[in-house]
């Protein structure tokens, strides 16, 4: 941080309402005396919430201020300032003197006139004796550093940029091409990007499903958990029949969730009464590793889990249950099962030494509550369906506190899954460190 802290100023602090919502403006000045911006949503610090999203972006008036399609300048800050205020977290740091890739307006407006003529970007710029790209990004490390973003999720098609970032200091987790409108006026201008500049391909990714599920694709340590259940709280009827509860949104979203993680948690309940797959066909993506927590081994040796090939299979065990003859592709590990079941922490840990630190905590529910109540998990999905049962299975349950003002009231939000709502519960500062789970 003091490497980059004479690099800027930061000199006004003040708030910007604009259609995307209402974001914090800071503004900066570097050692050169230009100017910078950045806009804002929640606290940037890496080390409070995992990194967070960050469009480093260069200045196009043209693009920008005037709408022009000759770019995609203007849409990409567009979807970048959009999913920013989806998530509620994460920053445009927005670069003056960037214009023209470095070399000015002026010079850019004759590098478009070259253009018009027949030339690609590229030699566009060559020809006037520019650089192709002519940017650097001190003024952007420094005020990343002085936000405490050292950490982050860099939303941008542009791996030179990334490369320029990590030089200076920034680490960059992950990069995401937002999806932007394909407009006939730049397909050659961005096929030059791609040819020419190894930018990424046109992103396919919505920016609203961005939106949704960006803060859980960066960190390599996160517990997620899901639960579909009846706006009275239970996931199946008393007859055990839950598959039809919520809609194929939900499904969708399910299986984007399974896509998203290395490994999948359910409890042996589930495969009995579901005998599910636990695999991704909803959407594109790879299966992650199935897990089944069974500490008495209860599950029938005819589950698919156990049988069908599709991913490989941890069967997880108490340390003295007998277990059948396996599948090639399905692993018997033994932990220390008490009164209670296999420890939640237990269960993560072992996982992550495998490799398998993005987990998604399925269900049922009460291996859904039992992490909750464990304080293990990062992100809770419960999708309401608009039903009332009146009776049955149980969805999230935990002991819960005497009085109201004790309830858990984490940050969150909501968003439709058809005729459901899906709200997003963010667990991350309530995690508990694993020496406080007791299995009473
Ligand atoms: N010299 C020149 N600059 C251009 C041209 N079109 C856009 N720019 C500038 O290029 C800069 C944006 O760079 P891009 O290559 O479009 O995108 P990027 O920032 O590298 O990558 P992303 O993060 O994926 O958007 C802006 O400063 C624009 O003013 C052009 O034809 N010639
Ligand atoms: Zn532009």
């Amino acid at each position: 941080m003091t490497a980059h802290s004479s690099v800027v100023t930061r000199v006004a602090t003040t708030s910007l309402p604009c259609r995307h919502g209402v974001f914090d403006m800071l503004g900066f000045v570097d050692d050169a005396g230009i100017e910078h911006v950045v806009l804002s949503q929640g606290d940037l610090s890496s080390d409070v919430a995992g990194p967070p999203m960050v469009r480093v972006h260069s200045e196009c008036l043209t693009g920008d201020g005037f709408g022009s399609w000759r770019c995609d300048c203007g849409d990409q800050l567009d979807a970048a300032l959009a999913t920013i205020a989806a998530v509620g977290r994460g920053a445009v740091v927005y670069l003056r003197g960037h214009e023209g890739r470095g070399i000015g307006l002026a010079e850019k407006l004759r590098a478009y006139e070259l253009q018009d003529t027949g030339m690609d970007t590229v030699d566009a710029n060559l020809a006037l004796g520019h650089e192709e790209d002519a940017r650097t990004y001190h003024a952007a490390a420094a005020i990343l550093a002085s936000l405490g973003a050292t950490r982050i999720s860099l939303l941008s098609g542009n791996p030179a940029k990334q490369l320029a970032l990590e030089a200076l200091g920034i680490e960059v987790v992950g990069r995401h091409n937002l999806a932007v409108p394909a407009r006939a006026e730049n397909e050659r201008y961005l096929a030059t990007k791609r040819a020419r500049m190894r930018h990424d391909p046109a992103a396919d990714t919505d920016p609203e499903l961005i939106g949704r599920y960006g803060d859980i694709t960066g960190p390599e340590r996160v517990v997620i958990a899901q639960m579909g259940q009846s706006a009275d709280g239970f996931i199946a009827a008393r007859g055990g029949d839950g598959a039809e509860l919520t809609s194929v949104e939900d499904r969708e979203h399910l299986h984007r969730l399974r896509a998203l993680v290395d490994a999948v948690v359910v409890g042996a309940g589930t495969v009995v009464a579901d005998d599910p797959q636990l695999t991704v066909r909803s959407v594109p993506g790879i299966n992650p590793v199935r897990v089944v927590v069974d500490p008495s081994a209860r599950i029938s040796p005819a589950a698919r889990v156990l049988t069908d090939g599709a991913a490989p299979t941890l069967w997880l065990v108490g340390g003295d249950a007998v277990t059948p003859e396996v599948a090639p592709h399905v692993t018997v590990t033994r932990l220390p099962s008490a009164q209670d079941g296999i420890l939640c922490t237990a269960i993560l840990d072992m996982l992550a030494d495998r490799g398998l630190g993005r987990v998604l905590i399925e269900g049922g529910g009460r291996t859904v509550s039992r992490f909750l109540a464990a304080g293990a998990i990062d992100h809770l999905f419960l999708t309401i369906a608009p039903v009332l049962i009146g009776d049955g299975v149980p969805g999230v349950r935990f002991p819960g506190a005497e009085r109201l003002d004790g309830a858990l009231r984490p940050p969150s939000r909501s968003f439709p899954l058809g005729p459901d709502t899906c709200l997003h519960f963010d667990l991350r500062s309530d995690r508990r460190p694993a020496a406080e789970e007791s299995t009473a």
